[in-house]
């Protein structure tokens, strides 16, 4: 069954199809890339998967629940970081990361001892009790990574998940994200940079107009095309890889 299964997934807003005729699985021990381009329908179908929206037809399993009956049961299990969610601005980290240690039925000793060790590991130490109202937008990022972390989930949903940080702390997260994965877990990003998703994931699923376009995997490496003209071809057709370029008008 795999951590994670689509199958025949959609879900339409109005006329929008949003999600149309989706499939994949995700393994343990996969880092696996949603790679697509706005509005592809990477959001809905995450949203599904983690039984925030129900969907209108489709298979959908994670860690063996499924999300359109027992949404609160796989969100137990799973960890999220959504896009461009921040933290709750009239809370310091420390409150935060608390609420969501009892809010996952953690003991508080070892919500204070893991908050300790992501501030060490994201160098948020010295904001541990500042208001998140006064943090930048990268450190509230970087308290989202630890609360989607801090119950050690065997799966984990993370959308763009290095937006906002500076180059130190991203290559800091993509190790993690990496150790993470090869430690038995599914953690499944959601990204537009094909850069990151080609370094980072051990399979990366192309995204375009509600379905799963096609796969690359590391085992690929060897391969002809580069991610970027895999992504091209299938997302933007031949057409786009045929536009000259600025220079090429040049001449
Ligand atoms: N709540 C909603 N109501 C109406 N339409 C929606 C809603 N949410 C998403 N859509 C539409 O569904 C389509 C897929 O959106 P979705 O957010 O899943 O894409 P995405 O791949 O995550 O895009 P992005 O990379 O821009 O975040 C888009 O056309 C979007 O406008």
């Amino acid at each position: 069954m795999g951590a994670i299964h689509v199958a025949g997934l959609t879900k339409s807003y109005g006329a929008v199809d949003a999600v149309d005729g989706m499939e994949f699985t995700v393994e343990r021990g996969e880092l696996y890339g949603f790679l697509g381009p706005n509005g592809a329908g990477k959001t809905t179908t995450i949203r599904v998967l983690t039984g925030q929206i129900e969907p209108d037809s489709g298979e959908v399993n994670v860690l063996e629940t499924d999300p359109t009956t027992e949404p609160i049961e796989t969100r137990r299990r799973v960890g999220i970081l959504p896009e461009q969610e921040s933290p709750p601005s009239f809370l310091t980290p420390r409150e935060y990361l608390e609420f969501v240690g009892e809010v996952r039925n953690l003991e508080a000793e070892r919500v204070a001892e893991r908050t300790d060790r992501w501030a060490e590991r994201l160098g948020f130490e010295s904001k541990l009790d500042t208001l998140h109202t006064d943090l930048s937008r990268g450190q509230q990022q970087k308290v989202m990574i630890a609360q989607a972390f801090l119950h050690e989930p065997d799966v984990v949903f993370i959308d763009e998940p290095l937006a906002n940080l500076d180059p130190l702390v991203q290559e800091q997260v993509k190790q993690f994200l990496v150790s993470y994965a090869a430690g038995d877990n599914a953690v499944f990003v959601s990204t537009h940079n094909i850069d990151v998703a080609e370094e980072i994931c051990t399979r990366v699923g192309i995204v375009a107009d509600g379905q799963l376009v096609t796969e690359r995997s590391v085992a690929d490496d060897g391969a002809d095309e580069s991610l970027l003209e895999v992504f091209l071809d299938r997302v933007e057709g031949e057409d786009a890889r045929d536009t000259p370029t600025l220079e090429q008008l040049d001449t």
